[in-house]
């Protein structure tokens, strides 16, 4: 599969030429908290019948209870969850089964442990002040909003040499699903799951509370 190799990031930029040597893309959807993660990659499942795991389901319950708690996780909290996340991917990108999986993967040591070389990672990105209204408008979530602060000191953008896209988290959600089919040339899935997802497009992570 050819893809990437024309297409510009939304800042201007040309991304890396990306070879998938054949195989299945699989995306990581990253980026701080609110900034679009859950939404963008449900929708993107959906119109594309791809396998689909929010990353925040796969948390062990200590770290919601310490984020809920309203104070930042350490690397240490953050390895079993990112051991979790990359089981995921591994599972996928080695069956080269299609596949989205939401995960903050905020530096580049926790991209490390999901990097494979059929795995793109699709970096959101908004302003603090955008991302800080969506957190608070977000009733239903464990995250406070003061914890905007640390996530964005923490976040590390990806380099120049790791595969992955940038979207701009202000756009609708349903141009940013477009933006990421088209800047990947992605299709959507023939038939369902190679590994038995019951139903591609929604999330086999277990449901959190
Ligand atoms: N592009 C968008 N435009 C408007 N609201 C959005 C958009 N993307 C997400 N939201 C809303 O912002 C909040 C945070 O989005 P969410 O997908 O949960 O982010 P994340 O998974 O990165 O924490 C949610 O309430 C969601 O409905
Ligand atoms: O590494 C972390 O500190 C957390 O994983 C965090 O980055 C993540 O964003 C939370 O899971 C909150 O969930 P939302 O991203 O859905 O707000």
């Amino acid at each position: 599969m050819d893809v990437g190799q024309n297409a510009q990031n939304e800042d201007g930029t040309t991304p890396l030429p990306i070879d998938l040597d054949g195989r299945q893309p699989v995306l990581v959807v990253m980026g701080v908290s609110g900034s679009g993660k859950s939404t963008v990659a449900a929708l993107l499942a959906g119109q594309l019948g791809w396998d689909f795991a929010e990353g925040d389901d796969l948390h062990p319950d200590a770290n919601v209870e310490k984020m809920a708690s309203g104070t930042p996780l350490t690397d240490d909290d953050r390895w079993p969850w990112l051991d979790t996340v990359s089981s995921w991917v591994i599972e996928h990108a080695m069956a080269d089964v299609p596949g989205i999986i939401t995960c903050s993967a905020l530096k580049r040591k926790y991209r490390d442990v999901l990097r494979e070389r059929n795995v793109i990672f699709v970096h959101m990105v908004g302003s603090k002040q955008l991302l800080g209204t969506r957190m608070s408008a977000r009733l239903d979530h464990f995250m406070p909003t003061t914890l905007l602060d640390s996530q964005l000191d923490t976040l590390e953008p990806l380099d120049s040499d790791e595969q992955g896209i940038l979207i701009d988290a202000s756009r609708p959600p349903a141009e940013g699903a477009a933006m990421v089919v088209r800047q990947l040339h992605l299709k959507p899935a023939a038939g369902s799951s190679a590994l038995g997802a019951p139903n591609p497009g929604q999330s086999t992570a277990p449901k959190r509370g």
